[in-house]
């Protein structure tokens, strides 16, 4: 398991808006969170990637019990929730726009730079390598100069991807990627998704009402509903459980499942 969640329990006030909860991360799946308007997804990521502290339960990644380090520490240790990285930088370009997510670099200390201006030309150099070759996987090397805040809202969405490249990124929390993103770069959005999967070991989860998506993509798929997981398998057995049919029927807003 590369994640696991114990008994994580949060209040908003008197709303308790996550339940007891638990739940276990395959290491190297893509599992796919689902569940009504209000079900505590957003919630439950917030707590994973440390934006929130639960009031009781504990995380393990990897073993070891993160619940009470920042999301920064989270951050440096792979654990990266795609807009915890800031959104994009609309005067910089894509091309920039990758380069400033790279781990810290020697430049970034004038005294280090004063001491040894080699390291950091090789430095920057390796990122300059490394934010092309992102790029090249994308296949956004076409829009490279171009203006981030100028990019089609898929572009964006690849590029935010693309921006977890550029950390040593091992889980990945994607809440809503396909939202606002055209059909045919949603389909290259997820065809990337599945290849930093197959052929880098990443593991995503992936927050989604786009049912299409969450089928071409997840295995397992968890269900939640109250704060609390409601069932978790694959993806039609999931689907066609009557406890999941109510509580999509119970909410109010009327996503569908
Ligand atoms: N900061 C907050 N203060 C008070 N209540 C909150 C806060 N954030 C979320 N909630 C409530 O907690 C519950 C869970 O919200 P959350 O956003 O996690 O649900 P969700 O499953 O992600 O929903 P959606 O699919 O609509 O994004 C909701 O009832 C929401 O109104």
């Amino acid at each position: 398991m590369i994640l696991s969640c114990e008994n994580l329990t949060l209040d908003f006030n008197l709303f308790r808006a996550i339940d007891n909860c638990s739940l276990s991360i395959v290491e190297g799946s893509i599992t796919g969170l689902i569940g009504p308007n209000g079900a505590g997804k957003t919630t439950l990521f917030n707590l994973i990637a440390g934006a929130l502290h639960p009031k009781s339960g504990r995380i393990l990644y990897r073993g070891e019990d993160i619940t009470a380090l920042s999301p920064d520490r989270r951050f440096h240790k792979g654990l990266v929730r795609t807009f915890q990285i800031p959104h994009e930088f609309h005067l910089m370009s894509v091309l920039e726009n990758l380069m400033v997510v790279a781990p810290a670099q020697p430049g970034e200390s004038l005294f280090r730079n004063w001491l040894d201006f080699g390291a950091v030309k090789r430095a920057e150099s390796e990122t300059l390598h490394r934010a092309w070759s992102t790029l090249e996987f994308l296949e956004l090397t076409h829009i490279a100069h171009e203006r981030a805040g100028q990019i089609s809202g898929g572009q964006k969405k690849l590029l935010e991807l693309g921006r977890t490249m550029m950390t040593d990124a091992k889980l990945v929390l994607l809440d809503e990627p396909a939202a606002g993103v055209n059909r045919t770069l949603l389909r290259k959005l997820e065809e990337k998704i599945a290849l930093l999967h197959r052929e880098r070991n990443y593991t995503f989860i992936l927050i989604e009402h786009d049912m299409e998506m969450i089928e071409r993509l997840c295995d397992p798929v968890i269900c939640m509903a109250d704060g609390q997981v409601l069932i978790e398998g694959d993806f039609h057995s999931v689907r066609s459980d009557p406890r999941v049919l109510e509580a999509y029927l119970g909410e109010t807003s009327g996503a569908s499942a």
